[in-house]
């Protein structure tokens, strides 16, 4: 008998989560039946998009949506034998059973010296996020100036890095001082705090005082107003995110963007990375190269303690990351 322990979201969050938002429970898990798989969850994955998407698709008193990487404990399908990692979406769950519909496995060459969380961050969602939005909405060419916010975190890090790979110029922001020495050492050119500096206008222009080519956003509000107006003329935005915009519980608005995206004609699409899901695996393999190779490097904020998960949810939220956001049996 297993015994499944999961965290529910209690009620939709106003502003920022809070601790009393979320309850653990724990469900005694049926036996098998001919056809499905138990597992048990060894990493899971804490995402900014569950902040917004709670809203969407989750009712008050449901498990919390998100992924993990699982090991297969028990088997009545032949195709998912015992002992077998997968990512699975199966919510903020200890274990839980599978007819093996959307169990996702490790690519067979995933390296021995590699942790498996990687599939949940630089080789994995947020990875992939990175690659297609920047090669195929940026469409960065060499000797371009690439800009992306967040850089410190999961898709940053790997956006300025592919940027690199790319030839191009990288430019990147984060909160707090850690996060830029970091940046420095994964081979960004040009870092600055936005929080601590006096003017967001004058950091973007110091960094690249010719403007930028390509914009990967990742936060909208305040930053991306001050972005749009040092674009180069038919400059290139994907917008990958609006973190800073998630826990308003009113629409903020800001300066009208037109007449910027009208005079220096530029394009800004939205993006949601499973409209690639069928190039997934061609992602995978590049990213997984690159990183077998050193010419992507990452970084994990490891939570230790199924425990901990809303902790590390709002911290990440807060900023409290470096690189991707784990936790850890
Ligand atoms: N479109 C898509 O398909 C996908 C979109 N995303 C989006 O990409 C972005 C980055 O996600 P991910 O890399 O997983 O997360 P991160 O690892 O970057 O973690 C979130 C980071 O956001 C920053 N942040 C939080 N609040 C603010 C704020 N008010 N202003 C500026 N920065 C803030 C913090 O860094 P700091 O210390 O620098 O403030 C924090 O570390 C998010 O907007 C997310 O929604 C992610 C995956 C898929
Ligand atoms: C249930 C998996 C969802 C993966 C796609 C995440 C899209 C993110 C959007 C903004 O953060």
């Amino acid at each position: 008998m297993v015994v499944a322990k999961s965290w529910t979201m209690v009620r939709h969050f106003e502003g920022a989560p809070k601790p009393e938002d979320f309850k653990l429970i724990e469900k005694e898990l049926p036996p098998l039946k001919d056809g499905e798989v138990l597992l048990e969850s060894e990493f899971w994955s804490v995402d900014p998009y569950m902040r917004p998407y709670s809203k969407q698709k989750l009712k008050e008193g449901d498990v919390m949506m998100g992924s993990q990487v699982a090991r297969v404990m028990e088997s009545k399908n032949p195709a998912f034998p015992v002992g077998g990692y997968y990512v699975a979406y199966a919510g903020w769950t200890t274990h839980f059973i599978s007819d093996g519909k959307g169990l996702a496995p490790l690519p067979s060459n995933w390296p021995e010296n590699l942790p498996k969380s990687l599939a949940l961050g630089a080789a994995g969602m947020p990875g992939l996020t990175a690659y297609f939005g920047l090669l195929d909405l940026c469409n960065p060419k060499e000797g371009d100036v690439v800009l992306v916010n967040a850089a410190a975190g999961a898709v940053g890090s790997i956006v300025g890095q592919i940027a690199k790979i790319k030839g191009c110029k990288a430019v990147g922001s984060a909160g707090s001082d850690d996060k830029l020495g970091f940046l420095k050492e994964i081979g960004f050119d040009e870092v600055f705090n936005y929080k601590t500096v006096s003017s967001l206008a004058e950091a973007l222009k110091k960094a690249s005082p010719d403007g930028y080519d390509c914009y990967f956003e990742n936060v909208g509000g305040k930053f991306a107003d001050a972005a749009l107006q040092q674009m180069k003329d038919f400059g290139r935005i994907a917008v990958c995110g609006a973190i800073s915009l998630y826990n308003d519980s009113v629409p903020s608005t800001g300066p009208y963007i037109q007449p910027y995206i009208l005079f220096k004609q530029l394009r800004m699409e939205g993006f949601i990375v499973t409209r690639w899901q069928d190039r997934f695996p061609e992602g995978q393999k590049q990213l997984l190269q690159w990183i077998i190779e050193g010419k992507l490097k990452y970084h994990e904020h490891i939570t230790n303690g199924f425990e901990n998960m809303p902790a590390s949810f709002m911290g990440m939220l807060k900023g409290e990351n470096i690189g991707k956001a784990i936790i850890k049996v």
